[in-house]
Parts: C-alpha cells; sequence; structure tokens
C-alpha cells in the first residue's frame, strides 16, 4: 500500500521536534508546580529561547525533555517518541540524539580539546579512524582551529565554551538544549557563541536556549517562549526578551 505508507511518512516528517501537550511538573516538595498545563511545540530546525525570571521552570522544561524528570499530568513526545511509554533501556540512545551545554562548560579538565570532543564519540563506541576525521571538523565549525591541543585551563571562558559546544554537536544531535550558555561569558564573547550555534541550527539542528541574556534574545529574533511561576505567558515568533507595551 503505497499510498498508505507515503501518508504515514508526511505524518511523521510534520510531527514536531519536542511536543509538550498540558504538561504539569510537580517537585513533591514544592506547593506550586514548577510547570503547569505547558503546551510547546517545537519544530524541526526551530531556534526557540526560553525566558523567564529565576525558578520559571525553564532548566524543569530542559530535563523533561531528556527524561531525566517525569511530568505529573501530560504528555511529552520527542523526536516522535512518546516518553511515557519508552522504556529505561532505551533513554541512553533519547539522549544521543539530545546534545547540551551548559553555563559551566562541564569539559574534562586533563584532557585536551580534540580529546574532550573526541571522547563523546568514544563513550558511544565510534571508530577511531572516523573520530580523527570528525573531530577537526567540528572544531573548526566552533573556530578553535589550531588550538586542537589545548588544555581547558590554557583557554577563555568563550573558548571553552565552543569546546562544550563542539563536544555536544559532534555526534550531529537532532536538538541541542543548552542552559544559560553564556551565563558566565562576557557580552562581547557571547556574541560569538551565539554565531556558533546559529551556525549549528542551520545545519538543522533544533536549538533550545534558557537564557536570561536579554541582549542576547534582542539581537537574535528567533521565537521566544516566556515562561512565569511555570506557566507559558508568551509565545512569540521573533521576539525580544521583555514584552514591549
Ligand atoms: N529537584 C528539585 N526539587 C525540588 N524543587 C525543584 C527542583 N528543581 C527545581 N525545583 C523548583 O522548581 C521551580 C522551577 O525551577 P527551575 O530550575 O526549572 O527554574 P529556572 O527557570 O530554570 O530557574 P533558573 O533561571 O534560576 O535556573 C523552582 O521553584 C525550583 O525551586
Amino acid at each position: 500500500m503505497v499510498g498508505s505508507d507515503t501518508r504515514h511518512h508526511n505524518l511523521r516528517e510534520h510531527a514536531p521536534v519536542i511536543n509538550f501537550d498540558n504538561v504539569t511538573k510537580r517537585y513533591p516538595t514544592q506547593k506550586r508546580p514548577a510547570l503547569e498545563d505547558v503546551s510547546i511545540q517545537v519544530e524541526k530546525g526551530e531556534f526557540l529561547f526560553l525566558v523567564g525570571p529565576s525558578g520559571s521552570g525553564k532548566s524543569t522544561f530542559l530535563r523533561l525533555v531528556l527524561k531525566e524528570e517525569r511530568p505529573n499530568d501530560g504528555r511529552i513526545h520527542v523526536a516522535g517518541k512518546d516518553l511515557a511509554r519508552l522504556s529505561n533501556w532505551k533513554v541512553p540512545h533519547l539522549r544521543r540524539r539530545i546534545g547540551c551545554v551548559f553555563q559551566d562548560f562541564r569539559l574534562l579538565p586533563n584532557k585536551d580539546v580534540f580529546e574532550n570532543v573526541a571522547f563523546a564519540l568514544e563513550v558511544i563506541g565510534k571508530p577511531r579512524r572516523f573520530i580523527r576525521k570528525v573531530v577537526p571538523e567540528v572544531v573548526e565549525l566552533v573556530g578553535l582551529e589550531g588550538k586542537a591541543d589545548r588544555m581547558p585551563d590554557e583557554l577563555s571562558g568563550g573558548e571553552q565554551q565552543r569546546v562544550a559546544i563542539a563536544r555536544a554537536f559532534v555526534n550531529r544531535p537532532m536538538i541541542l538544549l543548552a542552559d544559560e550558555p553564556t551565563g558566565n561569558i562576557d557580552p562581547a564573547t557571547s556574541i560569538g557563541i551565539m554565531k556558533v550555534l546559529d551556525r549549528i541550527n542551520r545545519t538543522g539542528t533544533t536549538v533550545v536556549m534558557a537564557t536570561h541574556d536579554a541582549a542576547i534574545v534582542d539581537s537574535m529574533r528567533k521565537r521566544v517562549v516566556e515562561l512565569e511561576e511555570g506557566k507559558v505567558v508568551r509565545d512569540q515568533s521573533r521576539g525580544v526578551y521583555g514584552q514591549a507595551y
């Protein structure tokens, strides 16, 4: 049945990469839910900023995408998979398709740039020949050509974050999650980091970035979802950090 196969294929093609359907998350010790009745669809190739005050639920959203937390209510689909029905042994496979970047870089201090990036491929069993080919390509993509043999403590904060981005991207994930990636970086250097994230987004990788950095959000003019006390209060394409009233 060629016809029905095609329809099925098209349905999958158009499914959002991340789909939160009326999601509520309560932590046992907290009175107020960290997320309440949140519905967000993120399409393949989108760049989305998650903004909102401290404690509004941004990191909780990212942890739910990774299945590090489970919702109390609602449904979450990531890469077409219903996370409630994804067995525990399949979770590592899901996480391989999602690169993560954090405020504090989290590099291995005793490995140089090449080794930090290569490590992400070694742990998933990629052959050495493949690693020797792709790591230099990604090191160049993030703008660190010529620095592959530097140790993390020989790099600036901005350069360390580039290494972390290279490591998150070297496996060509479908989604890149970034939690305050410019939080420890000065404004001028942050612009360079955003150019790298934009370059990665242009390869087709969906980027979701939680941030407090108003200048960055305002300069990029991407989709902005604002959370307040766990609720979506704004979802704006080509948005800015603060609502212009
Ligand atoms: N592991 C946890 N156990 C209990 N409560 C938690 C836990 N993690 C987060 N919370 C609470 O859930 C709410 C949302 O927190 P979350 O970290 O998602 O917010 P955020 O918007 O990422 O904040 P920030 O910008 O400070 O990182 C807060 O009230 C927080 O105290």
